[in-house]
């Protein structure tokens, strides 16, 4: 392999119906399945907003889950361009804070990632459009990495009408949407089968899988629900 030659099997971005709906736990148990594969994976969170101290260090608890599964060791910076303290909008936080967020910095650290990695997780922050400056979105973050895109959706009452208009968009954008997962956010959910049936006839994407609520949100757990086999090669 020459020096610039990128090792990359595979990539993903992932999205979701909304915030708080299990994308870390289904990023994290990607990474966990592919690095059981045997693949060497790398995990980024470009955009991470809310940050604690954890052992003398400024941490945010999604960079933390998915370095906890990925196997290839990166700094900080390249892992997550842009950390923001507030637990908020990423946009508001970074105006707050008197930067601009830019697409091309995201761009710039994945192509370093890509070079680095069998297998790169992207997770993005909170939904599809959710907007990083007065020009740029994670929409546009997501088509400038070019990446296919699965999509978890957090199924809870009005998470039908969320998936479609995420998988419009995703595919308005020129993206392909890979696969979705169907993340159980509101166990006592009537008609959860049903509503699952509504969105894979609708979709179009292949169902990776359905995580039911969890004791704890383990990756390696989250990871058995998943089929693997139906990730593009
Ligand atoms: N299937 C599940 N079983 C148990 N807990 C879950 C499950 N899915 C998600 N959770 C928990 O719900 C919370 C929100 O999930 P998660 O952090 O994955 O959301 P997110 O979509 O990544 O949010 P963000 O937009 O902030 O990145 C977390 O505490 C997570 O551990
Ligand atoms: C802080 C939070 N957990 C997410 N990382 C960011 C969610 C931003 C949502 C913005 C919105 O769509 O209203
Ligand atoms: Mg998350």
């Amino acid at each position: 392999m020459s020096l610039t030659e990128s090792p990359l099997k595979f990539a993903c971005f992932v999205t979701g119906t909304d915030t708080e709906i299990g994308k870390t736990l289904v990023a994290a148990a990607l990474i966990h399945g592919l690095v059981k594969q045997g693949l060497s994976v790398a995990a980024m969170k470009p955009v991470a907003a809310g940050t604690m101290l954890r052992q003398g260090r400024v941490s945010n608890e999604d960079v933390d889950t998915l370095l906890a599964q990925a196997n290839v060791p990166l700094p900080d910076d390249l892992v997550t361009p842009y950390l923001w303290h507030e637990p908020i909008a990423p946009h508001i936080a970074a105006a707050k804070a008197g930067q601009v967020m830019a697409v091309e910095v995201v761009l710039d650290a994945y192509r370093q990632v890509s070079m680095a990695a069998q297998a790169v997780v992207v997770e993005g922050a909170g939904g599809f459009c959710v907007p990083l400056s007065d020009t740029q979105d994670m929409a546009d973050m997501a088509r400038a990495l070019g990446l296919p895109v699965v999509m978890v959706v957090g199924l809870r009452l009005g998470c039908i009408s969320h998936a479609l208009l995420t998988a419009e968009a995703v595919r308005a954008r020129g993206l392909s949407l890979c696969g979705w997962v169907a993340n159980t956010v509101d166990p006592d959910m009537p008609y959860q089968a049903e509503n699952i049936q509504t969105l894979q006839a609708r979709l179009g994407a292949p169902l990776l899988g359905v995580i039911p609520r969890l004791p704890n949100a383990d990756p390696a757990l989250a990871a058995t629900y998943l089929d693997f086999s139906l990730l593009p090669k």
